[in-house]
């Protein structure tokens, strides 16, 4: 690595000093682009107010994107290229040289000074190598101390004479002591996680990784890289981040921004299903047969239980003349819209067009000739309004969901051959409210009520969907998932051994049937960034029983002594309070993870020791660096240290010991630089 020498700085022949000239031009080019968007006057604009203010939207938000962010480095890599790139691969740009970094910035000619981590220019940056140098003789990276560019690291990629060396400026990044949200990772994607990162659009892309393979990671930077190199059609359909809770959310909310990317949504699977609110928690038998795809057939019958054939005639009287189309024409008219794979509303909407159509047909044989306003005024007409209400009636979601779960005899019906009657028994409540309106449904209940909507009226597709923590879904969830990307494409991100719920992925290829995306390339990341060689070795003692197919992760990190287990003797809390205390002397996030059920316990203790703390989703501040977490919501988030309350309690805290060991498998690897696991009952056998 190099520093800069003060004489060379000085004289400005020193490597360094050009490098923090480049990046104070660029940040001064960064500056001049701001400017122009905000001197950008909308008077000029003609058109509608509605046009002016997403105008005025639009111009806010390219401000935004151009902040020229104090701690976040214009550039942080540079590539030599043996040979000139051509303009298209390069933002514009030509030549053998490119900064890489967050975002595009040109100089007042307009050609880039900084170029896009995304373009193609700038992948040799993540995926070249002595193996195959990609047409770079040189890779440069960047390091940074406190915004001001302090150091270099170069790679001469075609010199056989240089070995390979593990990059200090890499190992320095990933060390960081984590503070707040996360944050993004442009600056060291390594090569497995960039070929991810950049898999094609049209295909989705399923990944299973251990706790800390930078899954999330990847998810986030592959929305980022779609949404640049597909912004026309990703704008307009629209992606959307899918996490396990509010909490998991606000700790990744900051990444896209950070990327320069301010319209993606976020959600979680509940909130994608909101038709009906939520009060209401299902015993987990019940959850288990909700959540399974035979529901979906129930359903479909369900939706389709009020169609009848018709026993009359349907006549329609039109001026001096009648024209009648016979029961059994009806029949075959709507036998054959069952039979198709359309919506329940769209056919009803198709049937008076069709029945119209056959009127129209008898008034041609007879010698008239109706024109298309004759088809839609018979398709008003009251006669055959009457034959679609009775045949085809309206279906409301909602309705029939409450009715399949309180009356026995529809239900019966509708799972016959496919529920056991032990099962309907399971899903029927015992006291149904008397209307959905005071129903308590459940979040299971939700995702019914979903498909249903479904059914009835095909919900709208978005370009691209990131499903986090995938593995904790039902199949009716990732059917309701799947819905929300049927014309787009799915990153599917989710780790095996820590599913949590009862309905848990075992095997991902049928997962991603119900997602409806069979085809989809499964993936594996097995290099951990976040826990210490030593506490992942601890923690995988737990994979046999949680998962035994999966191969433990390797860690990036060492980290020698960051693994402490320990038997309490004297007072248990107040030996946990002392635990954070010193934990909290180290720079970092500090985590104290405890079964929920003990959380209102240690909320106390540490109010009364005078330690601040905050719940997880909120920011932490210098006055209150630690956070208390109740096990269940652990997943998907990191601090550098944490310290681990009574792993027994852990599991004891989940219906079965499988699940249990899984929710502790999860909390055992949250911990960046240190882990303390106190303990006064006896350990759980693989970890004693
Ligand atoms: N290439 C990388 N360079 C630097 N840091 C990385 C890299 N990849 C991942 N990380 C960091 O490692 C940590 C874990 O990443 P992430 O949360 O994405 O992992 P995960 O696989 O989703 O974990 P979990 O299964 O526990 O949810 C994060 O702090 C992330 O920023």
């Amino acid at each position: 690595m190099h520093s800069p020498t003060t004489d060379a700085a000085a004289a400005g022949t020193d490597p360094l000093q050009r490098e923090r000239d480049h990046l104070a031009s660029s940040r001064a080019a960064l500056r001049a682009m701001r400017e122009d968007v905000e001197s950008l006057d909308l008077r000029d604009v003609t058109g509608t107010w509605v046009s002016a203010a997403v105008l005025h939207n639009q111009i806010q938000q390219r401000i935004a994107a151009l902040a020229d962010l104090a701690h976040t480095p214009l550039f942080f890599g540079r590539l030599d290229y043996l040979h000139a790139i051509s303009e298209e691969l390069a933002e514009g740009g030509t030549g053998e040289r490119f900064y890489i970094g967050r975002r595009h910035v040109h100089d007042a000619d307009g050609d880039p000074m900084v170029i896009d981590w995304r373009a193609p220019v700038s992948q040799p940056f993540y995926r070249a190598s002595r193996k195959d140098p990609m047409d770079v003789e040189r890779r440069r990276r960047f390091g940074y101390t406190a915004g001001e560019l302090t150091a270099y690291e170069d790679e001469h990629l075609t010199d056989p004479a240089e070995g390979d060396t593990r990059s200090a400026l890499l190992a320095a990044e990933i060390e960081k002591p984590r503070v707040g949200p996360m944050r993004d990772i442009v600056a060291t994607i390594q090569p497995e996680q960039d070929e991810i990162v950049r898999a094609d659009v049209s295909g989705t892309v399923c990944v299973q990784g251990a706790p800390g393979t930078g899954k999330t990671a990847v998810g986030l930077h592959r929305v980022a890289y779609l949404l640049y190199a597909h912004r026309e059609r990703l704008a307009r359909t629209g992606t959307l981040v899918i996490g396990p809770n509010n909490s998991f959310l606000q700790y990744i909310e900051q990444v896209l921004p950070a990327l320069g990317e301010l319209d993606v949504a976020q959600a979680t699977v509940q909130q994608l299903v909101g038709h009906v609110e939520v009060r209401g928690e299902d015993p987990a038998a019940a959850a288990l047969v909700k959540g399974d795809a035979r529901m979906a057939e129930v359903l479909k019958r369900a939706v389709r239980s009020g169609i009848t054939l018709p026993t009359e005639p349907c006549v329609v009287v039109r001026g001096a003349r009648r024209w009648r189309v016979p029961a059994y024409e009806l029949t075959g008219i709507i036998e054959e819209l069952q039979g198709r794979e359309i919506r329940y509303g769209a056919a009803a909407e198709a049937l008076p067009q069709r029945i119209a159509h056959a009127v129209l047909v008898k008034m041609e044989q007879s010698g008239e000739a109706p024109d298309d306003r004759v088809q839609d005024s018979v398709a008003r007409n009251t006669a055959v309004k009457a034959v679609v209400k009775a045949c085809w009636p309206p279906a409301d979601p909602v309705k029939l969901v409450h009715r399949l779960l309180s009356d026995a005899d529809f239900l019966a019906r509708c799972a016959d051959g496919l529920l056991t009657e032990e099962e309907q028994r399971t899903i029927l409540w015992e006291k149904p409210a008397r209307s959905p309106r005071t129903t308590r449904w459940s979040a299971a209940d939700a995702v019914l009520v979903d498909e249903a909507t479904d059914l009835v009226q095909r919900t709208p597709s978005l370009g691209h969907v990131v499903l986090d923590e995938a593995q904790d879904l039902s199949p009716m969830q990732y059917r309701a998932v799947g819905r929300r990307c049927s014309t787009g494409s799915a990153t599917v991100l989710g780790d095996l051994a820590q599913g949590t719920t009862p309905w848990a992925t075992t095997d991902w290829p049928e997962a991603l049937r119900h997602l409806g995306k069979s085809d989809a390339h499964i993936e594996e990341l097995t290099q951990g960034f976040r826990v210490p060689e030593e506490v992942i070795a601890y923690a995988s003692r737990l994979l046999p029983a949680i998962a035994p197919g999966l191969a433990p992760a390797t860690s990036v990190r060492e980290a020698p002594g960051s693994l402490t287990v320990r038997r309490v003797t004297g007072d248990h809390v107040t030996e946990v309070v002392a635990a954070c205390r010193a934990a909290l002397g180290h720079e970092g996030s500090t985590g104290l993870i405890a079964a929920d059920a003990r959380i209102p316990l240690f909320a106390e203790a540490l109010a009364e020791a005078g330690l601040p703390f905050v719940e997880p989703g909120v920011e932490t501040t210098a006055e209150a660096r630690l956070t208390l977490v109740p096990a269940s919501l652990a997943k998907g988030l990191e601090y550098d240290y944490v310290v681990l309350d009574e792993p027994a309690e852990v599991v004891a805290g989940e219906p079965d010991e499988r699940t249990g060991l899984r929710r502790l498998y999860v909390a055992l690897t949250r911990a960046v630089s240190g882990l303390q696991v106190l303990h006064s009952a006896p350990l759980p056998d693989r970890l004693g």
